[in-house]
């Protein structure tokens, strides 16, 4: 039977904007009631324009935030996200990696310690084997041990990238939330970090959950696919149902709208890539 890694159950999230002393301000509802479900080693793809509510809902599956209504459940275990005391165990389980790598490394932190700080602050793992472990996970993601005392400016924006995935790996997460991963790299180093992550989820059995606004990366990569307008699922499906077979009409204004040539540039490279 099919482990069911990640399930939300009607996620709402409200935000209360504006209103200072006197005026009563207005709610914003960035997230309206959304159900999913993916399934071990299986890539749920988000796509939607700006806005529509995506990052709102990788907050929310990451722990980060908490949603106004909803139950959320990781591993078949419901995650009380306003409680303060979440347990470590349920935090490590879930990490995320954001579009921009350069804001998310701390340009005066080596790259070893990039690493291993996430085994010092969530366990007890001794010195000499968090060393080794970040070593090791510099060479699964494509990097070198002698990058190891670097630090991040020394690095492309692909590799400052692979940084951020191996930081994510270190606790052996079951999840990954991949916000925009790629988007702020070149087409050919998307192509080779999009091939890095699909090794990485096959050797650890990774379960993503991959927000995009590109179709063709969502093409690339996704078992399924959810597309969402003003923090609504309109659309949710197997990825050659949702492409094949569009049923909403904001989903196929979406599709129109992107380039063809575009799409098919982008699969030719990277199935070269692939080979
Ligand atoms: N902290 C916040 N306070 C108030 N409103 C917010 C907050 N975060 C998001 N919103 C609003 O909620 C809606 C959804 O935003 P969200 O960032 O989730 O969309 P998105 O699809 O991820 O967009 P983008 O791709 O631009 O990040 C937007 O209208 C946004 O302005």
């Amino acid at each position: 039977m099919s482990e069911v890694v990640l399930e939300a159950r009607g996620i709402v999230r409200d935000y209360h904007v504006g209103g200072g002393l006197f005026g009563a301000g207005r709610t914003v509802h960035a997230v309206k009631g959304v159900d999913l479900k993916v399934e071990k080693g299986k890539t749920l793809a988000i796509v939607g324009e700006s806005g529509c509510g995506k990052s709102t809902l990788a907050r929310i599956i990451t722990m980060i935030d908490a949603p106004t209504a909803g139950e959320l459940f990781i591993d078949g275990e419901k995650v009380d996200i306003a409680a303060r005391a979440l347990s470590p165990e349920m935090r490590r389980k879930v990490q995320i990696v954001f579009q921009n790598p350069y804001g998310s490394l701390n340009p005066r932190q080596k790259i070893g310690d990039v690493l291993m700080e996430p085994l010092i602050i969530n366990s007890d793992v001794p010195a000499a084997e968090r060393r080794e472990r970040a070593m090791t996970m510099l060479t699964k993601v494509g990097l070198q041990p002698e990058h190891f005392n670097r630090y991040p400016h020394m690095f492309s924006g692909g590799q400052r990238q692979r940084i951020a995935i191996a930081r994510a790996l270190m606790l052996n997460p079951r999840l990954l939330v991949l916000d925009e991963p790629v988007s702020a790299l070149d087409l050919s180093v998307q192509a080779q970090v999009l091939n890095l992550l699909a090794d990485l989820q096959d050797e650890f059995a990774l379960t993503y959950v991959f927000i995009s606004h590109d179709l063709s990366v969502v093409r690339y990569i996704a078992d399924d696919v959810m597309v969402m307008y003003y923090g609504e699922a309109v659309e949710y499906g197997s990825r050659d149902a949702v492409f094949s077979d569009p049923q909403h009409s904001y989903t196929k204004t979406l599709f129109a709208a992107t380039p063809r040539a575009d799409v098919e540039s982008i699969r030719k490279r990277l199935a070269r890539k692939a080979a």
